[in-house]
């Protein structure tokens, strides 16, 4: 499995001035001060020439593998499968724009490669790999994902959209909110990834169809973002979220099959359960009885909230994070008594159809920040 290590990686530029050693560039990846531009043969030596026992996953828009570079220190190699018909200047201008985007919670990129028709983009690789490996895949039987971890996974994942949202030069909608994309580090800290791959692929729909119908998509998306040609919005994203936080809290897929056969989304699900306070009956069993009920409470009436069908009744992220620190504590009984008790909220329409996440909502909205709404 241990792939050869390439020579070096060849130091691209130096972002504010001074020039760190390669040490500093590691030891911080924050404040990481370089970036990279990776050949493809550097790259090949590193993935044992993009070995099929390196592959640690597959998306809609490529194969991720596990590399090793010439310091030792490993990462992360997303092979893209169909960039943006440009050039390789044009692929590197847009990664660096991305690679400027540096957060505590968000994925940091280490370089890219863009050389003939291959454009391949270099992440830190995250020792306790993705959310979902966590909640459904290999490492759920584990059980590592204590209650702590679980809130800090929130939090951190919030932080970073925020960031993305409001904060980050240019301001970018994620548009691939979902577990695969929350990656754990070696102290379970959430990193948000494949932020802004947007810009690097083609405008033309088709991969923004395949993300849109990709399995790990399922149940992330949010009810209006059928009609939006492939554009998602900012609160396209909070639904995303809210749906993790439910995931966090239930242990659930965000879509499962009920005793009858019929596909179950995660929100009709808990939002029942809810209603009547059984919050002990939505936490995953494999909590047991270790978790604080009062921020379950909170993750779940957040989750619901951020889950609304109506775009415009949903929380922003400027929102949530107070709202999940439990810093809004009006805030959150004014939600949950919108969420859970508003006469209308029913979990089938009126007209007895479900609506696309099983559940209508028509309490009225929360004050709006301005600047998000349909950001
Ligand atoms: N930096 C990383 N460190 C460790 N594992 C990673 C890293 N990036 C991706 N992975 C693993 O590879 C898997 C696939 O990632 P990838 O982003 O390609 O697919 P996806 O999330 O299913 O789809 P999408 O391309 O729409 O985001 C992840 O779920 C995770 O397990």
């Amino acid at each position: 499995m241990h792939p050869k290590l390439p020579r070096a990686a060849r130091r691209l530029l130096c972002c504010g001035g001074a020039a760190a050693s390669p040490e500093e560039d590691l030891s911080d990846e924050g404040r990481r001060s370089l970036r990279w531009v990776f050949s493809l043969r550097e790259l090949r030596s590193a993935t044992n020439s993009f070995n099929y026992d390196n592959k640690i996953g597959e998306g809609p828009l490529g194969s991720v593998y596990w590399g090793q570079v010439w310091d030792g220190s490993q990462i992360a190699v997303k092979r893209l499968n169909n960039a943006k018909n440009g050039t390789e200047a044009e692929f590197a201008s847009e990664v660096e724009i991305l690679g400027r985007i540096r957060h505590k919670n968000l994925l940091s990129f280490r370089g890219y490669c863009a050389d003939g028709p291959e454009r391949v983009l270099v992440y830190d690789f995250m020792a306790n790999s993705s959310l979902y490996a966590h909640l459904h895949g290999p490492h759920s039987a584990e059980c590592l994902l204590d209650w702590r971890r679980r809130a800090s996974i929130a939090m951190g994942t919030a932080r970073a959209l925020l960031y993305l949202h409001r904060h980050a030069t240019p301001k970018i909608i994620h548009g691939s909110v979902k577990a695969t994309n929350v990656l754990l580090d070696s102290d379970f800290r959430a990193h948000a990834g494949d932020f802004g791959l947007a810009r690097l692929i083609p405008d033309d729909g088709t991969d923004h169809e395949k993300i849109a119908s990709s399995e790990s998509q399922r149940g992330y998306l949010a009810p209006e973002y059928a009609a939006m040609s492939g554009k998602p919005t900012a609160g396209c994203d909070v639904y995303s979220f809210g749906i993790i936080l439910l995931e966090l809290a239930s242990g659930r897929r965000p879509v499962e099959k009920s005793g009858s056969g019929k596909a179950c989304g995660i929100r009709s699900w808990v939002l029942p359960l809810a209603r009547q306070g059984r919050y002990d009956e939505i936490a995953d069993s494999k909590l047991g009885d270790k978790f604080s009920g009062p921020e379950l409470r909170r993750m779940v009436l957040v989750g619901l909230a951020c889950t609304r069908s109506e775009p415009e009744k949903r929380p922003t992220m400027l929102q949530v994070v107070p709202l999940l620190k439990g810093e809004s504590k009006e805030t959150l009984v004014k939600l949950e008594r919108e969420e859970l008790f508003s006469p209308d909220s029913t979990t089938v329409s009126s007209q007895g159809t479900p609506t696309p996440d099983g559940s209508t909502d028509s309490a009225p909205p929360l004050k709006k920040d301005k600047e998000l709404v349909g950001a």
